[in-house]
């Protein structure tokens, strides 16, 4: 489209943006507690909820705790709610097995909301960092963090997730084929209306630091993920990998970290026009809450603010910490 615009003074552009109406009557992009998904962190005990130092706000929440949140997430009107699990380092392993085992955390957690809160629907993460002993996504063989043996992992991991009665599966480990190999295994179980939501432009990027710590993966983790998470400087591959996994059958995709990517989110929202979803990781978080702690941004504002960025690059929604204090702002 090309914008058409009267030379001044037929023009002026200030005439729209005069008062609060006028500004809302023409306002192009909006945030609404639609669009938001909240990233919660479980783990064992219980009525425990433990704070996380470099996420301020943030706690990792016993099962009963999450089954707490998602009903108060459910009544704020936020449509959707993500798992991640801090597993018990003795529960580590090579073979990752606790990744599968149904009675997880992560499995158990989704039985505990569906009773709970039976509305809200409920995504998991696909990776097997929570659960490896070395802190990575997939196996690792030799120093080689191994493709396609991770991927049969991955599988057990999302069909276990299925079983216990997930909406959305995010698959979140940048193995190759992982999309398509999730996707039929669904589909011969039984779990057709699975939705699989696909972290598909995932970068290697410094801004998980405050999540691996959340999961305890930080101290576990040996060497970096550059060997499968995506080049920072890169854009054209992230259209390949977009349109890889929606023809392996993702319903929807993601691209992760969320504010210094939007120019990705607006190149695949362009491309593709399929649901496309940003994550406002950790370190975005912990930048805001950081700055605003200081007195030097003001925190309610910055938060809309980057959230309502996301929705004019194009996003349909956001995982974002902050979703139940967004939502309790813009329910006003
Ligand atoms: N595969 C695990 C995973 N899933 C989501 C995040 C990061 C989320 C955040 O920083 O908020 C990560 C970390 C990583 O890839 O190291």
């Amino acid at each position: 489209m090309k914008p058409t615009i009267a030379p001044f003074p037929a023009a002026r552009p200030r005439r729209t943006r005069r008062t609060a109406a006028l500004r809302a009557l023409v306002r192009e992009s909006r945030l609404s507690t639609d669009d938001l998904i909240w990233p919660v962190f479980v783990r064992d005990g219980e009525d425990v909820e433990q704070p996380v130092p470099s996420m301020p706000g943030v706690s990792r929440l016993s099962i009963d705790r999450v089954a707490k949140a998602a009903r108060e997430a459910e009544s704020l009107g936020i449509p959707a709610i993500c798992l991640f699990p801090y597993t018990d380092p003795a529960l580590k392993t090579e073979d990752c097995a606790e990744a599968w085992n149904p009675d997880n955390l992560t499995n158990r957690a989704i039985r505990a909301i569906k009773t709970a809160a039976p509305g809200i629907a409920v995504m998991t993460d696909v990776a097997l960092d929570p659960y490896n002993i070395n802190g990575h996504d997939g196996y690792v063989v030799e120093g080689e963090i191994v493709n396609d043996e991770s991927v049969t992992a991955l599988v057990r991991m999302a069909l276990a997730q299925a079983d216990a009665g997930a909406d959305i599966i995010g698959p979140s480990d940048m193995m190759d084929g992982r999309i398509g190999a999730i996707r039929s295994a669904l589909e011969s179980a039984g779990h057709k209306d699975v939705a699989i939501l696909s972290y598909a432009a995932k970068y290697a990027s410094a801004f998980y630091g405050p999540f691996r710590d959340a999961v305890g993966a930080s101290g576990a983790l040996k060497g970096d993920k550059n060997t499968y998470q995506m080049d920072p400087g890169n854009s054209d591959e992230a259209l390949r990998l977009v349109e890889r996994d929606l023809a392996e059958g993702a319903d929807m995709i993601m691209v992760k970290p969320g504010m210094p990517y939007l120019d990705i989110c607006r190149r695949a929202r362009d491309a593709f026009g399929v649901p496309t979803f940003a994550y406002q990781v950790s370190g975005e978080y912990a930048m805001l809450k950081a700055a605003a702690a200081n007195g030097w941004l003001d925190g309610e504002k910055v938060m809309l603010e980057s959230l309502l960025a996301f929705k004019r690059a194009g996003c349909d929604g956001v995982l974002t910490y902050f979703a139940p204090e967004a939502a309790r702002l813009l329910n006003g």
